[in-house]
């Protein structure tokens, strides 16, 4: 250590000292109150108010802050910002001692990156501009400072220690959770964390680009920025699969965010219906589009239902149904009494904005208010002796004359558009040029037994919001979609149905459409859904793997020609991948050895990828066998464990390992084709420090030579 950097590193101690005593100071003080659990609504705004700081200060006491920033302002003395996971202010005189990541001071923090950019932040006093004269990442662990890193000095030529701040971070091994990036979010992500609410993002990242991570770091900051309007609960993350969920599990807490919705978009789905349907175990879905014999991806039930074509037909057919519906002609329901056409007709026209499920309702209630307003009038003419007979007779009539408006369920609706012989208001000839003939057969026969398929969910649903409306307490006013290029347009088109305000963090990578039998094909797919107001970004840059890695997965992709572009990896050089050929009868030990090799080396995540859920299986035994621990990964599975997984390829995407072991890349097992490029692409780029390849036999034409 220089002078210069014993001298910065003595200040930071000092610093370091007076802030965490100011913490802990604190801690003790509140610590002191008694929590209250009573009724009285002022204690309970203070206790929630005092919960919120145990919380932020336990974040604090852990790890104070990770940067510091002097920032000089026009025609003010410079000032040192410290840049923590929350802010900590002095108790007593409430100056700011370290402010959070997400206040408008620390964004410079993150979009100054050196040269003549013009820096300035937004207050809410107004445009602040002035000058940045120095950015220092410090790393503090147990409250004891441990680094201490110039990424940037004011005149000084030098840049690098931001890049080498970035590459320790990413040199270090993995464990079962994804982690905050806080402390070295980079400036276009920093864009995309910081962007407005309104806009509906639509972000096209690269394998490792850190979209998932992103997202959770800008559900964090729209929380922080608009807390006065909006609130965790009605804001959802929708990710693939469950275990996926627990693996992301850990950012938004380390954040300081609690109660944000985690969701998988069927198990929404599946809450919002409001009838008792049965779904179609999904694993199949899966034997099946992975399996060695695919079927014809254009033919798929998920993009045939998952289509805007099928939701215009829908569309149309409840605009018909709502046309040809309603009640005709006046109602006698006795005597001379008649509720007139003129009326029914005002009736109608009053509620007509509601939806029509929820207007029949409404009128049928106008009717019995009507009715009894009768009879209580028949009451005095013939005495209270005729109520019961009035009752009966009008109840009759009300049935007779709703014929024409029979009460229809979202399940109902649906059926009926499958049926050989469609009610008046659905087109069948225009259903079948939506449709195919299998798929209108095989829908109708499981809708009979009340049985669904995931593509049924989202247009069942929407069927449901169109009749019966929507409850606003189910109303988003944020939602992300990570891994979206597994979405349909049909599924975000339902999704705007529940977020108006079309406040959207949508994110993916084309290249790993590896659910192309039911994702897009393009954004432009999604993009349509906004009528051009979305924000179109692409992500290149890629963090997770090494150069080398990523250098070995383009060669993989090329191979699919998808019209993104490659990811860019930064420059952390790695190990060689390695391609071998194994015997069938040593492959399992092969493996094994490679892992322990792995295991030793310090990496705490290993995977054991294979092609299929068999193949998994069998390995899983094989090493069960040999008496070496391994967690064999399903798609029924909820968590992620870490250490050393056996799993199906399919499966391993959103997920990262320190090393990746491919078991068998086999020229059987990865064809030559998109789908299967893209399978070993999301495969090879789960990889951070080490990927091996191995095969039985010849291999595969998409490895690299
Ligand atoms: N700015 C950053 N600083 C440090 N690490 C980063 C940064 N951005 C991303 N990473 C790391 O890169 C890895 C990949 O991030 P993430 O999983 O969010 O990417 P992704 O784009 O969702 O990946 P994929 O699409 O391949 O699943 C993670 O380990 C994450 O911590």
């Amino acid at each position: 250590m220089d002078h210069k950097t014993q001298s910065a590193y003595r200040k930071e101690k000092q610093q370091l000292e007076k802030i965490a005593a100011e913490i802990t100071k604190q801690q003790k003080n509140l610590a002191n109150y008694p929590r209250y659990s009573g009724n009285n609504v002022t204690e309970q705004v203070l206790e929630s108010i005092r919960e919120e700081n145990r919380t932020s200060l336990a974040i604090a006491a852990k790890e104070p802050y990770f940067a510091r920033m002097d920032f000089q302002e026009v025609d003010k003395e410079s000032r040192s910002y410290y840049i923590g996971k929350v802010g900590v202010a002095h108790e007593d005189s409430q100056d700011s001692l370290v402010v959070d990541w997400r206040a408008p001071v620390a964004s410079m923090f993150y979009a100054f990156t050196g040269g003549e950019e013009d820096v300035y932040y937004i207050s809410p006093d107004g445009l602040i501009d002035g000058n940045i004269e120095l950015k220092r990442n410090i790393v503090i662990r147990n409250q004891e400072l441990q680094r201490v890193v110039d990424t940037y000095v004011e005149g000084s030529e030098d840049l690098s220690g931001s890049d080498e701040f970035l590459l320790y971070r990413l040199s270090e091994n993995k464990d079962n959770r994804l982690r905050d990036i806080v402390s070295t979010i980079q400036a276009k992500q920093n864009d995309i964390i910081r962007a407005e609410r309104t806009k509906p993002l639509i972000i096209q990242g690269a394998a490792g680009s850190g979209k998932t991570t992103v997202a959770l770091h800008r559900l964090a900051y729209l929380l922080y920025e608009y807390r006065d309007t909006i609130q965790a609960g009605r804001m959802v993350i929708f990710a693939p699969n469950r275990m996926f969920l627990d693996y992301i599990s850990g950012v938004l807490p380390e954040l300081g965010v609690g109660g944000i919705q985690q969701s998988t978009f069927t198990d929404w789905t599946l809450s919002m219906i409001e009838e008792k349907v049965e779904l179609n175990a999904s694993g199949d879905d899966l034997q099946k589009w992975f399996g060695k014999k695919r079927p014809e991806i254009e033919k798929a039930e998920g993009r045939i239902k998952g289509s805007l074509a099928f939701k215009k037909w829908i569309d149309s057919s409840l605009e018909a149904y709502n046309a040809a519906v309603g009640p005709k002609g006046s109602f006698t329901p006795f005597e001379d009494r008649t509720l007139s056409e003129e009326k029914v007709q005002q009736w109608l026209s009053d509620l007509a904005a509601y939806p029509v499920g929820l207007k029949r309702e409404m009128m049928v209630n106008r009717f019995r208010v009507w009715i009894k307003e009768e009879i209580k009038y028949m009451k005095t003419v013939y005495g209270s002796h005729v109520q019961k007979e009035y009752r009966k007779l009008a109840n009759e009539k009300l049935k007779e004359y709703f014929k024409t408006w029979p009460k229809q369920t979202a399940l109902s609706f649906y059926k009926s558009l499958f049926q050989t012989n469609t009610p008046s208001y659905i087109s069948a000839t225009e259903r079948d040029q939506v449709l195919n003939g299998w798929l209108i057969k095989e829908t109708a026969g499981r809708l009979k037994k009340k049985q669904l398929t995931p593509d049924d969910l989202a247009p069942l649903l929407y069927i449901q919001f169109k009749l019966n409306g929507i409850n606003k307490d189910d109303v988003f006013q944020h939602i992300v979609i990570d891994e979206a290029q597994d979405f349909s347009p049909f599924q975000i088109a339902l999704l705007i149905e529940v977020n108006r305000s079309r406040s959207f963090t949508i994110l993916g990578d084309l290249a790993q459409g590896i659910h192309s039998y039911k994702g897009i094909h393009s954004w432009e797919e999604f993009r349509q859904l906004f009528n051009g107001k979305d924000l179109y970004i692409e992500l290149e840059q890629s963090y997770r793997s090494t150069l080398e890695i990523i250098e070995y997965a383009n060669e993989v992709i090329s191979h699919a020609n998808i019209p993104v572009q490659p990811a860019v990896p930064v420059f952390r050089s790695g190990e060689r991948v390695i391609q071998q050929n194994v015997k069938k009868d040593g492959q399992v030990t092969k493996l094994l050895s490679t892992a322990n090799e792995m295991s030793k080396r310090g990496m705490n995540t290993i995977a054991i990828v294979g092609r299929s859920e068999e193949e998994c299986h069998a390995l899983f035994e094989e090493v069960s066998k040999q008496d070496k621990e391994a967690n064999l990964i399903t798609a029924q599975d909820r968590s992620y464990a870490g250490g050393l997984s056996i799993v199906p390829i399919y499966l391993t995407k959103g997920l990262e390992f320190d090393g990746v072991i491919i078991a068998d890349a086999c020229k059987e097992n990865y064809r030559k084709d998109a789908e299967d490029a893209k399978l070993l692409y999301v495969g090879c780029t789960r990889a951070l420090h080490e990927l091996k390849i191995f095969y039985v036999g010849e291999p595969s034409q998409l490895l690299p030579n």
